[in-house]
């Protein structure tokens, strides 16, 4: 098997903490192995506009705390383009790269692999890296750990007024298709209720439960709603609920992009870290089309493909009854 001697690394997608830990971890990795290492901007538009630099060690220095991501990111339309694909290709054949890590969620995966698929002597290996953890493969994503505790931060804050006012509060976290922020935030705020696009929730059903906890004494109440909640929105969701319950005062809070922003924590950190070096030793060992992730606590490689197929995920069945269950 011929030596690979340069790759390229890039962020694409959402921002999520942990991609910076996650870029230092291949940059110096690489040039552990001896490698020539660029770093691509604005992920798939900087391999199309050949916007990329060769990174040395001290490229990625005091990175480790910080959120967003150094190299910058983007959804890309062009990419999805044979054109845009082609120029990429181009543009990596001419510096010589034959690997690139790329660290993002499902779509950049799905762009890494049409890619590798068209152009299989660029070696492709993917980190999970998005705070919605919505990937097979990988028990928990880059950046999640960090928004879920932030939006723990924030809901805590708001239960102190909610709980003060007697009010009940809507609020809205992010996820347009996954609920895995929204769950474990609402396990940990003590939730009244968690609306998610994985399990469907009938209003009256909602209704009833707000009006037992006001029966049942709870002075206050918060319903965590994912952004893609199928019952058509936060604000949609405190309308109904509006008409038919009078003993609060409702509120609604949309936590927005806050959720994104931020220094990562300590697990972000380490697995970013971890995660960013399998990267780099995979490709030195050859591989291609594979996801990075961590399983049982131990750093595994799946087919891109197959992450991809699965990508239906089911949230853990137990958290779900247990979060119904302790609200009373
Ligand atoms: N089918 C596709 N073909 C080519 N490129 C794609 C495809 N799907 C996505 N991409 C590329 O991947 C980029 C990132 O995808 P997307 O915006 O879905 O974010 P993501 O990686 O899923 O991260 P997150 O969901 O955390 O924001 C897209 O902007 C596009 O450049
Ligand atoms: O910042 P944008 O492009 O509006 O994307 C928002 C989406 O990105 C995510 O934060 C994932 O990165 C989703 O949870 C959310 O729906
Ligand atoms: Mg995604």
């Amino acid at each position: 098997m011929p030596k690979i001697s340069k790759i390229a690394v890039l962020t694409s997608g959402g921002d999520a903490p942990g991609m910076n830990a996650c870029i230092r971890a291949v940059v110096r990795t690489a040039i552990h192995h001896g490698l020539e290492v660029y770093g691509i901007r604005q992920g798939y538009q900087g391999m199309i506009n050949n916007d990329m630099e060769q990174m040395q060690a001290r490229s990625v220095s005091n990175i480790l705390n910080l959120g967003g991501t150094i190299l910058k990111t983007a959804r890309c339309l062009d990419f999805h383009k044979d054109e845009g694909m082609e120029k990429a290709y181009q543009n990596l054949k001419a510096k010589g790269i034959e690997g690139i890590v790329v660290i993002g969620g499902d779509g950049t995966f799905t762009g890494a692999l049409r890619f590798s698929k068209k152009y299989p002597d660029i070696k492709v290996i993917g980190v999970p890296g998005t705070i919605d953890n919505d990937l097979y493969g990988s028990t928990y994503t880059l950046g999640f750990d960090t928004a879920t505790n932030t939006v723990i931060e924030a809901i805590d804050k708001i239960r102190d007024t909610a709980d003060a006012h007697d009010r009940l509060f809507f609020i809205e976290v992010m996820g347009r298709d996954s609920g895995a922020i929204a769950l474990r935030a609402g396990i940990s705020c003590g939730a009244e209720a968690i609306l998610l696009p994985e399990k469907e929730t009938a209003i009256e059903e909602l209704i009833a439960g707000i009006k037992a906890g006001h029966y049942n004494s709870k002075s206050s109440s918060i319903v965590i709603v994912a952004e893609g909640d199928k019952n058509g929105g936060v604000y949609n969701v405190s309308e109904a609920v509006k008409k038919e319950v009078s003993h609060y005062d409702i509120k609604v809070t949309i936590l927005g992009h806050l959720q994104r922003g931020g220094s990562p924590s300590a697990f972000d950190r380490v697995l970013g870290s971890r995660l960013g070096f399998a990267a780099v030793n995979a490709l030195t060992a050859g591989q291609s089309q594979k996801m990075v992730g961590l399983q049982a606590n131990v750093v595994v490689l799946t087919d891109l493909e197959e992450a991809l197929n699965q990508h239906e995920f089911n949230l853990e069945p137990d958290l779900l009854q247990m979060a119904e269950v302790l609200s009373i």
